[in-house]
């Protein structure tokens, strides 16, 4: 049978792609999980970050303690804290830690356990990109850091090993598949950055999906960012080959507002609506939405921030919301753009976008509009598959010059913008305002016994 119209005998090799930081925890001896999943944008762990910033010396309880070591914030976001939490509130999971029967994953180590066989043999590997995430790895060896795990009080037995983006990482076991090599590994965000064929120093991207993510690349040097960016690894193409470094954006919540306006509000029935009603109304008519359900991420880091929507009128309608919402995730990229700038002193004049939400011509407008920048869209939507097949391509045929045309991808569609400074500029400092009004809303400083007693009056 075939696979996407191709017979498995086409298949020259397989690179996989996943959902970065989601952690995941299981037996050795069994091979089953210790518990759920926890995936990147669950906050459950929030209350782990509080009691990790009390451990930090003189009292300093700074998100950016370990930066120098992992390039990352304290956030519920990244693996660390995931891992940490687990092992605080879930006794099989602890037990299993303490006896050495536990093995941690992020999504392409899961996904390569068990299609490399599993209990039966199967490898426990991950690559620099997704070890990148975890705050477990030092962002300059690129090794596991003795000083990070002690941090976080977890074991070095968890581990797995630490590739190179692009090498044999092994061969699946069982199915259709058996027999090919699997031959790439990366985080999306970072294929997607492939895939966009962004490997030069100072080249740009942006995947509009359930989050947005802006990569950077910095080429073989590590920028350290002084304006709230993360500092990842962006892909290392064989194990001779040198890491190339990106700083990150990272925005948690953008196609996935739209989901709530769907599921929880019931203003929108699908997402072809969007674009529709949007295009109904010239403005959002001073509407301004902070989708920050689950905290602010880049460049605020804030997980106190709730989502608000501000500049409400009699006028407001639906499609006014709706306008706003993109613009929000526009907003969103211009903060970080923002950042970028002031970290890497070069502003970017041209970005190259990505994702589910670019199919949207009226929000790839308002993007360029809102940023004054010229916003070129990919050919092939799915970059991130893209990425991931060039780089296991590149470790089957290393002389594939992984820059050169890819058939007709490089025909983008460009869109420049319409709207002057002065209208950009006042339209920022608004969205500056409506930020200010969703940072620390859930702030820990409310005390319990405060909130009880407002609550009761
Ligand atoms: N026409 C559209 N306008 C705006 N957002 C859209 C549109 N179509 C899909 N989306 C949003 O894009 C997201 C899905 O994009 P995708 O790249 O598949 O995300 P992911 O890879 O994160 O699952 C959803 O959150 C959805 O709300
Ligand atoms: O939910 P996804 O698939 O957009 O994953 C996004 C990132 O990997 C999270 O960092």
């Amino acid at each position: 049978m075939g696979i996407f119209g191709c017979a498995p005998n086409d298949i020259l090799a397989i690179g996989i792609t996943n959902q970065r930081e989601s952690t995941l925890i299981w037996d050795r001896n069994t091979g089953e999980a210790l518990a759920n999943a926890i995936i990147w944008l669950d906050n459950r762990t929030t209350s782990t970050v509080e009691d990790l910033l009390e451990t930090i010396p003189n009292n300093a309880r700074n998100i950016n303690y370990l930066r120098p070591l992992c390039g990352l914030p304290l956030s519920p976001y990244f693996s660390g804290v995931k891992l940490r939490w687990l092992k605080d509130n879930v006794a099989t999971v602890k037990r299993a830690m303490d006896a050495g029967d536990a093995m941690f994953g992020t999504i392409d180590t899961w996904l390569m356990y068990n299609l490399t066989g599993g209990v039966n043999g199967g490898i426990h590997k991950t690559d620099v990109t997704n070890a990148s995430r975890t705050m477990l790895m030092n962002i300059e060896t690129l090794q596991w850091d003795a000083n990070l795990l002690k941090f976080f009080g977890l074991p070095s037995s968890i581990l797995p090993e630490i590739c190179s983006s692009a090498e044999h990482f092994g061969t699946i076991a069982a199915g259709v598949l058996k027999g090919i090599n699997i031959t790439a590994d990366l985080g999306d965000q970072q294929a997607a950055l492939v895939g966009q064929q962004c490997l030069s120093k100072g080249q740009a991207k942006a995947t509009y999906g359930t989050g947005c993510f802006l990569l950077y690349n910095t080429g073989p040097s590590i920028v350290h960012s002084q304006h709230g960016l993360l500092t990842t690894v962006g892909y290392q193409l064989g194990r001779k080959a040198p890491p190339y470094y990106a700083l990150e954006g990272s925005v948690s919540i953008a196609g996935a507002a739209f989901n709530w306006l769907r599921d929880n509000i019931g203003l929108i029935q699908n997402t072809g609506q969007i674009e529709t009603m949007a295009s109904m109304v010239d403005n959002s008519l001073d509407v301004y939405f902070v989708p920050a359900f689950n905290g602010l991420y880049a460049p605020y880091w804030n997980q106190d921030a709730r989502g608000v929507l501000c500049g409400l009128s009699e006028e407001t309608t639906s499609e006014h919301i709706v306008r706003a919402t993109l613009e929000a995730v526009c907003f969103q990229v211009r903060d970080i753009l923002d950042s970028m700038h002031k970290d890497c002193k070069i502003p970017l004049t041209k970005l190259m976008v990505d994702g589910g939400m670019t199919v949207n011509n009226l929000f790839l407008q308002l993007q360029s509009d809102l940023v004054g920048i010229h916003v070129l869209r990919a050919k092939i939507a799915e970059t991130t598959a893209l990425g991931a097949a060039m780089a296991a391509y590149k470790t089957i045929a290393p002389q594939y010059n992984m820059e050169g045309p890819l058939s007709k991808s490089d025909e983008r569609e460009s869109v420049k913008p319409k709207i002057n400074s002065t209208e950009r500029n006042l339209r920022y400092q608004k969205w500056k305002m409506a930020i200010e009004r969703s940072l620390n809303w859930e702030t820990s400083s409310l005390a319990q016994g405060e909130r009880e007693s407002f609550d009761g009056a």
